[in-house]
């Protein structure tokens, strides 16, 4: 079953969800922000200011999950300006961020990630993900910037949205198996094997 405003809240003032906004943000300041914070049935999580990244070519090389190199993916500058600080995501290219919020899964709970409506409007796409039952850390999030124009990444605003589903205890959870991606930190977390 999905879960509702009231277990995410409870819950994430247990620790689920850190730090944790009670209601959905929609102004800060008074001025407009991409909406965070507390929904019906989830939580929409803000990107970090701290580290975006987007792939590039490097002539001679493929990337390869099983030996991932790094110099194919080039930090993006932080911009700002009246609307907000943001990075730029060029035409046709793949982004990788992290979550400002930190999680802690439950042992009986899969969270599902997908993209807000605001940002699919503008073709970036938000890879579809899960943190496992009783995963921790901040989120290596993933876009596509699908529309043949650049376009702009709100940093400490809303990026992409969880729902929580929950199911019979599993025997195994990520933290019993020592999940490679165990406790990522505010960085954007590099694929390994
Ligand atoms: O976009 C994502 C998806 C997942 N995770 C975290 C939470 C999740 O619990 C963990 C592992 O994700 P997944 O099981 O999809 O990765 P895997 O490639 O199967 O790795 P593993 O062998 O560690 O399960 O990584 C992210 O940070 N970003």
């Amino acid at each position: 079953m999905i879960k509702n405003d009231t277990w995410i809240s409870q819950k994430a003032q247990a620790g689920m969800i850190s730090p944790f906004e009670s209601k959905l943000v929609r102004r800060v300041n008074e001025l407009p922000v991409i909406s965070y914070g507390l929904s019906s049935y989830g939580y929409d999580l803000r990107l970090s200011p701290t580290d975006f990244r987007i792939f590039r070519h490097v002539p001679g090389t493929v990337v390869d999950p099983k030996n991932f190199s790094s110099a194919n993916l080039e930090p993006v500058a932080l911009h700002h300006d009246d609307r907000g600080s943001f990075f730029i995501l060029p035409a046709h290219s793949y982004g990788l961020g992290v979550a400002l919020e930190r999680l802690e899964v439950p042992d009986y709970i899969t969270v599902i990630c997908i993209g807000k409506s605001t940002y699919a409007r503008i073709g970036l796409i938000a890879n579809l993900t899960p943190a496992e039952a009783g995963w921790r850390g901040h989120l290596t999030l993933e876009f596509s910037n699908s529309s043949s124009a650049d376009c702009r990444i709100y940093a400490n605003e809303g990026i992409v949205q969880l729902l929580f589903l929950e199911g019979a205890p599993c025997a195994v959870s990520y933290n019993d198996r020592n999940g490679k991606y165990q406790d990522q930190v505010e960085q954007v977390t590099l694929a390994r094997v």
